[in-house]
């Protein structure tokens, strides 16, 4: 194998990690976060919600199961960037195709390896999570020049990112066997695992474009309505969020996942913030409050919805309260509304990869639908 060429990882704050290249050579720039999922970097690099950021995953080695013609979250590697420590070099899978470093390769996703990202993990949690460079062969520059770079690119606080991952067209994706429930998807940076999740309840899923109107989504007469995960700062998204007001006034049933949840929010007039560094991984503990049961589920915000843990709300649209909540740090997780049917998670239960405990939370949105019809 030839020796890879130099790469380094340039943080907005000066601090430099040095390592080598890995899949394309060239530059790029987003904000730093890591993941701590042990498993599953094939869904996470083709997450949309992961658009304009450099992923640092701190599971040492990456790679190792390939990469395969199933797992794709969506039709394309969505990351900025990508750090890991120690990639493998002959990853072994019945399923897989090629290798990781040959797909990051063939998408143009530039990337370091032989980083420490140990160290580069205690650096983001301590200092949070901020902008960042990943420069290799003839992009390295002098710190200085990689560092001007890094601090001319956009802040994730304030970036409306939705549109530009969103499907241009509607689409339907059929249920298997007879269809029970229409639901209208907002598409804010779907993963295809979670229709995949509700064509199996019997719902025919309709995709439509971030920016379709109260119009276009009654046009498909939906028994239900969801709002997906995606990229960006939630505060942006203006459209979204008087869309699901109208949807709330006419009382059709809605779930939210992630940035569905903080979209929600903000329609029942909850504020959004930016979070220290967030949570990614596959083994976040969330507390729901009726019935103080713990689900281990799979996370991926970087914003979280202002509220206390339980605590109760008078919204435009009636009571409600904040549902779930991180056991770790208290942050928001979930959100339910009493006067009307609507309800959303902060967290995965399509859960691709991570654990299931929450995937009754689609069995919750089918009732929605049953009581309405
Ligand atoms: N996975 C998501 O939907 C992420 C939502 C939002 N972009 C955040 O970072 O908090």
């Amino acid at each position: 194998m030839n020796a890879r060429a130099q790469a380094a990882l340039v943080l907005e704050d000066g601090r430099v990690f040095r390592g080598a290249a890995y899949g394309a050579q060239g530059r790029t720039l987003g904000e730093a976060v890591f993941c701590t999922g042990m498993t599953g970097y094939q869904e996470t690099l083709t997450d949309p919600s992961y658009h304009g950021q450099i992923v640092v995953q701190t599971a040492p080695q990456i790679g190792n199961t390939g990469w395969n013609d199933e797992d794709d979250e969506s039709s394309k590697i969505w990351v900025s960037g990508y750090v890991v420590r120690d990639p493998a070099r002959t990853p072994s899978s019945w399923r897989a195709k090629r290798t990781l470093d040959d797909e990051l390769v063939r998408q143009g996703v530039v990337g370091i390896a032989e980083v420490d990202t140990r160290s580069l993990t205690r650096h983001l949690r301590e200092r949070g999570a901020m902008r960042a460079g990943v420069f290799s062969g003839d992009a390295l520059g002098s710190v200085d020049d990689m560092v001007a770079e890094v601090l001319a690119s956009p802040k994730m606080e304030g970036a409306d990112l939705a549109g530009q991952v969103t499907t241009p067209k509607p689409y339907v994706i059929s249920p298997e066997g007879r269809t029970r429930f229409r639901v209208a998807a907002l598409d804010l940076g779907i993963k295809s695992n979670t229709p995949r999740q509700m064509i199996k309840r019997g719902i025919e899923v309709h995709v439509l474009p971030a920016t379709s109107s109260l119009d276009e989504l009654l046009a498909v007469e939906p028994d239900g309505v969801f709002l997906s995960n995606g990229p960006g700062d939630p505060a942006t998204t203006t459209h979204a969020t008087e869309l699901t007001k109208q949807v709330l006034g006419r009382e059709i049933p809605l779930f939210g996942i992630c940035f569905g949840n903080q979209v929600l929010g903000r329609a029942l007039g909850l504020g959004t913030y930016k979070m220290r560094y967030g949570h990614r991984g596959i083994n976040i503990p969330v507390i729901d409050v009726a019935t103080k049961s713990v689900a281990i589920t799979a996370q991926n915000h970087g914003f979280a919805l202002e509220g206390e843990p339980g605590q109760r709300f008078e919204s435009p649209f009636g009571a409600a309260q904040v549902s779930h909540y991180c056991a770790n740090d208290g942050a928001v997780e979930g959100l339910r509304a009493f006067d009307v049917p609507a309800f959303s998670v902060q967290y995965h239960p399509e859960a691709a990869a991570g654990p299931h405990d929450a995937a009754p939370l689609f069995d919750e949105f089918v009732s929605l639908m049953e009581k309405k019809a």
